[in-house]
């Protein structure tokens, strides 16, 4: 089973502003609500992909049970710690020429929850994944990823963390089985400034070095980079698309590389088919659904030149027949 944690959720409230001039009324032309906070990402996307998984996580107020419940009417299967106090924060995405995000802290989170939290946990035994991504409310302690890795050590869980900065280098003691930084994210960890999957390969050893076993580093659309356990680098391109709204696009690379990886798909399949999730979701108001997926795989295929292995063409031809049987199912409905 796949765990995802998310200590700090969020309602991701898009907006669309024709114009952002400060200190004036700004008006936007369409506003979105969907349910975010990274791991919350990334289980949306293994949902999409019919890959069971687990969300965990802290919630509250009436923005925490607004979430909890589109998660339940979404299919997604949670196991959120409910706090008495607080809310769930409200993160607010301006869509516009230049996209430009606010996140709020998130609810004080009192330590018997977080207690609370690291008993639930007990769930996750070995054989599992158990995905810890996004920011840490001040609240909690700092090193409540270490925290929670070393409790859970030596259980054969293998651990996916994608976390800025010192969190992501505190948790490579753990030798998470995969992290997935940004070339931001690595350029400020080492001072440097990265651009191509081929320039952040020097830095993805070093990663590997310290003790993560296999390390993707997205370079938005200069495509991606992985070094696998093994020390092979692969590096793959994007898809072109038109970019709608790039939130949570690094969240659902990580799901879309989980899902092939835990069916034994190869590394660098896996990162394919992870790039092309990064990207439907980037192509996409919210989580990118199934049918886009599918059409990115097939145009990355396309890109490179390369067939598409025969495991993701059959998935792809069946989904396209489970569309068109709902599809025609519908109109039946409807004839009556
Ligand atoms: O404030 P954090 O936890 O660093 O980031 C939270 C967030 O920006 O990340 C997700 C996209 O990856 C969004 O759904 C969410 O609003």
């Amino acid at each position: 089973m796949i765990y995802t944690m998310t200590l700090n959720p969020a309602l991701d409230y898009v907006m669309h502003p024709l114009t952002l001039d400060m200190g004036f009324t700004n008006r936007s032309s369409s506003e979105e609500l969907h349910c975010g906070g990274n791991g919350i990402n990334v289980s949306s996307l293994l949902n999409e992909l019919d890959v069971p998984n687990i969300a965990m996580g802290i919630a509250g107020g009436f923005t925490g049970d607004y979430l909890l419940r589109r998660l339940q009417e979404k299919g997604i299967a949670s196991n959120f710690v409910c706090l008495d106090r607080g809310n769930t924060r409200i993160n607010v995405k301006l869509n516009g020429i230049v996209m430009t995000m606010v996140n709020g802290m998130g609810p004080k989170i009192a330590p018997k929850k977080v207690d609370e939290l690291l008993d639930r946990m007990d769930v996750v035994t070995s054989g599992d994944i158990l995905v810890l991504t996004g920011s840490i409310p001040s609240s909690l302690p700092s090193d409540i990823y270490t925290q929670i890795m070393r409790k859970l050590g030596g259980r054969g869980i293998q651990f996916v963390v994608d976390a800025p900065g010192q969190l992501l280098m505190d948790s490579l003691e753990a030798h998470p089985f995969l992290i997935k930084p940004n070339n931001h994210e690595v350029g400020r960890i080492f001072d440097v400034t990265i651009e191509s999957p081929e320039e952040c390969a020097p830095y993805a050893h070093k990663l590997h070095e310290a003790g993560a076993r296999n390390v993707i580093i997205s370079c938005g659309a200069h495509g991606s980079l992985l070094l696998d356990e093994n020390g092979v680098e692969h590096i793959v391109p994007t898809a072109h698309v038109r970019l709608v709204n790039a939130t949570g696009a690094g969240d659902s690379m990580v799901a879309g590389f989980l899902a092939q990886v835990t069916q034994g798909v190869d590394y660098e399949t896996a990162l394919i088919f992870a790039s092309a999730c990064g990207t439907a979701t980037a192509a996409s108001k919210g989580i990118a659904h199934r049918e886009r997926i599918d059409r990115v795989v097939s145009a990355l295929y396309k890109k490179m030149g390369r067939a598409i292995p025969g495991t993701i063409a059959r998935d792809i031809e069946a989904n396209k027949a489970r569309v068109a049987a709902e599809d025609s199912g519908e109109s039946s409905e409807g004839d009556k």
